[in-house]
C-alpha cells in the first residue's frame, strides 16, 4: 500500500525574538502561511523492517540526518511498528532557504505514516511527535496561517490570509538558522515587528495593512552577513511588489502582490540575477 502526502513551503509575515532562553533557543513571536510551493512525498510499505529515503534532488541527505527519516523512526520507536517504509520526496522547495523544506516534508511523514500504519494519532498528538525534531514542524502539521509562539511550536491558527501572489526568490547562498539565532543580540533588538497588528491586519484580510505590517527581527543579523539579500529586497520593492520581507532565518526574499497583472514584470525582473525565481499562489 502507498500514500501520498503535499509538504508545502511555510513563509513568515512577521518574526519577532523576545528573548534568549536558558536552554540556548530563543523565544518567538511569529505569523507564518502556507505558499502553494510543495515537495511531493511517496510513501511505500516495504516487507523489511527498515526506513528507505530517495529522492530525485542530489542535494539533500538521504541517511537519518534527513528530517522525514527522523519523523518514521520516532513513530516507529514511540508506537513499537515492526514494519518498514520507502520514503520518496519529490523536492521543489529550495534547501536551507528559510521555507521549512526539511520541517515540511517531516509533518507530511508524520501525516503519511499516521494514515498508513492506521495510527489514529490526532493533528495534536503529530504536532507534539514533531516538535521533538524540529521548532517549525509542528505548523507544518497543520498549515494554513498561525501565530506561532515558545520556540515556535505553542499554535493558534488564524482566520484566514487573502488570496494573494507571493514571488520568492532565493539567492545562492547557504544560511544557518542556528548561526543566524546564535549571532543575534537579542536584548539589543529595537524595532520589534507587533504579532497583534499583524493578526489583526490578517483577520480583517487587509492586504495592504499586511503589507505595511511585515517585519522579520532576523533581517538583521542575515542582510549583515549577506548584503545581497538586502539588494534583493531592493529590487523587489523597485520592480512593484506590494510587500516584501526575508523569511524565516533566510536567504529567501518573498514579494507579496495582489494584482496578477504585476507578477510577470517581478518575475521576469528577478530572474535578471538570481537563478530560483518562483511565483505561486498564497495557501490560506
Ligand atoms: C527561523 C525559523 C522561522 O520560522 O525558520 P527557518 O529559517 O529555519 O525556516 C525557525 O524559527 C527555525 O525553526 P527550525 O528550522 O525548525 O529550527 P530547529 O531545528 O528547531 O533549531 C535549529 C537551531 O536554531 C536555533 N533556534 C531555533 C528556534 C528558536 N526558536 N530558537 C533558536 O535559537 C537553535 O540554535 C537550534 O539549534
Ligand atoms: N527532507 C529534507 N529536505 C531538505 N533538507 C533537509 C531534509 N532533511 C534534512 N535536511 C537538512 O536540513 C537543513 C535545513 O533545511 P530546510 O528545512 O530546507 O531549511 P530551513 O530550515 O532554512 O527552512 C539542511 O541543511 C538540509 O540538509
Amino acid at each position: 500500500m502507498k500514500v501520498y502526502e503535499k509538504a508545502p513551503a511555510k513563509i513568515n509575515l512577521m518574526l519577532d525574538v523576545l528573548r534568549k532562553r536558558p536552554d540556548g533557543f530563543h523565544e518567538v513571536e511569529m505569523i507564518m502561511t502556507m505558499v502553494d510551493l510543495a515537495d511531493r512525498l511517496e510513501l511505500s510499505e516495504m516487507k523489511r523492517d527498515t526506513i528507505i529515503i530517495s529522492s530525485q534532488a542530489g542535494y539533500i541527505p538521504l541517511d537519518e540526518k534527513n528530517l522525514a527519516f527522523q519523523a518514521a523512526r520516532l513513530l516507529k520507536e514511540r508506537y513499537g511498528i515492526s514494519r518498514g517504509v520507502h520514503i520518496h520526496l519529490d523536492k521543489h522547495i529550495p534547501v536551507a532557504a528559510g521555507l521549512a523544506g526539511g520541517s515540511s516534508d517531516a509533518a507530511a511523514t508524520l501525516r503519511g505514516l499516521n494514515r498508513l500504519w492506521r495510527l489514529g494519532l490526532s493533528h495534536t498528538e503529530l504536532q507534539e511527535l514533531g516538535s521533538e525534531l524540529g521548532s517549525d514542524i509542528p505548523f507544518c502539521v497543520t498549515g494554513g496561517t498561525a501565530l506561532a509562539t515558545g520556540r515556535g511550536e505553542k499554535l493558534e491558527p488564524i482566520f484566514s490570509m487573502p488570496q494573494c501572489w507571493v514571488i520568492l526568490a532565493k539567492p545562492p547562498i547557504n544560511v544557518s538558522t542556528a548561526d543566524v539565532y546564535g549571532k543575534l543580540r537579542a536584548d539589543r533588538i529595537t524595532n520589534h515587528p507587533s504579532a497583534a497588528l499583524m493578526r489583526e491586519a490578517v483577520e480583517a484580510r487587509d492586504f495592504q495593512a499586511i503589507c505595511g505590517r511585515l517585519g522579520n527581527v532576523l533581517e538583521e543579523v542575515t542582510l549583515k552577513l549577506h548584503p545581497e539579500v538586502l539588494r534583493l529586497k531592493e529590487a523587489m520593492i523597485s520592480l512593484g511588489a506590494d510587500g516584501v520581507l526575508m523569511s524565516g532565518s533566510g536567504p529567501t526574499v518573498f514579494g507579496l502582490v495582489s494584482k496578477q497583472s504585476k507578477v510577470p514584470r517581478i518575475y521576469n525582473g528577478l530572474r535578471g540575477f538570481c537563478n530560483e525565481v518562483y511565483a505561486v499562489r498564497s495557501l490560506c
